[in-house]
């Protein structure tokens, strides 16, 4: 018996288009909420929600057999963090802040075990083998990851044709906020720069063998960077949409007293 299939890359492999959103409450009670609304994908996110290990292993728990698939970002790309997550059961990484091939190269390797990489061999411990349920798991597991880079900073996106050359990255996002800041334009994503920048950059990628991701939190962004190339697309936050119901809800009320 085979290391699960990962859905969400083949998928992505099919050329799909595949919806997603974040899961930022860092919590499997409100991530099993989310799965229940459809999306193709939820970003269990280490890199700005208050996850941990524990919090992530219960949020793949919960989305075990759901339509929804669990695309875990870290908060930083390394090897034993990494391991750690796949050794958890994540298949599909999502790796921040990544601006050179060699890097990309590096995070490949940390995805890969031995001997096409270095993820250390801890199968029969790991939730990912179903604690060595299935045997052939660290022969078959290179397989089923799916290796997500962002490019978010003007060196990234200098360095996004050798990143694109970068065999076992399956695709690459764009980080809207981060790029706007490291261009001077912080909080700017919209400004025609950044723009430029992100239909550029999308076109790149769905030009290549990989596929472009992007978050949008407006319509507008997502129709155009949908457009311009993004396969795989997340439309919203579950954070910001429960925020801003709530104040809208307690602003209905304010205005009624
Ligand atoms: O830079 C970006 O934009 C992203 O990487 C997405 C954001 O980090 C997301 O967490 C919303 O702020």
């Amino acid at each position: 018996m085979p290391a699960p299939t990962n859905m969400f890359k083949q998928r992505l492999k099919q050329g799909e288009l595949v919806i997603g959103c974040w899961a930022g409450f860092a919590d499997p009670y409100p991530t099993e909420l989310m799965a229940t609304a459809g999306f193709d994908w939820l970003v269990i996110d280490g890199e700005h929600a208050p996850n941990d290990l524990n919090s992530i292993t219960a949020q793949l728990q919960v989305l075990e057999g759901k339509h929804s698939e669990a695309v875990v970002r870290l908060p930083v790309g390394n090897e034993w963090l990494i391991k750690q997550m796949l050794d958890a059961g994540a298949q599909t990484l999502l790796i921040p802040m990544v601006e050179s091939a060699e890097q990309a190269r590096e995070l490949v390797r940390a995805c890969r075990y031995p001997p096409e990489g270095i993820r250390g061999s801890g199968a029969a411990l790991a939730r990912a083998s179903q604690f060595a349920a299935i045997p052939d798991y660290a022969q078959t597991a290179n397989a089923q990851i799916c290796l997500l880079v962002q490019v978010e900073t003007v060196k990234g996106m200098n360095a996004l044709d050798e990143i694109l050359a970068v065999e076992g990255v399956d695709g690459v996002f764009i980080g809207p906020s981060d790029l706007a800041a490291d261009m001077g334009l912080l909080g700017q994503t919209e400004h025609p720069e950044v723009r430029a920048a992100i239909e550029a950059g999308l076109g790149k990628i769905a030009a290549s063998d990989k596929a472009a991701g992007i978050l949008a939190l407006a319509d507008e962004a997502a129709d155009l960077y949908r457009a311009w190339g993004a396969q795989f697309l997340a439309v919203g936050i579950d954070v910001v949409m429960l925020a801003q119901a709530a104040r809208a809800l307690m602003a209905s009320w304010d205005a009624k007293r």
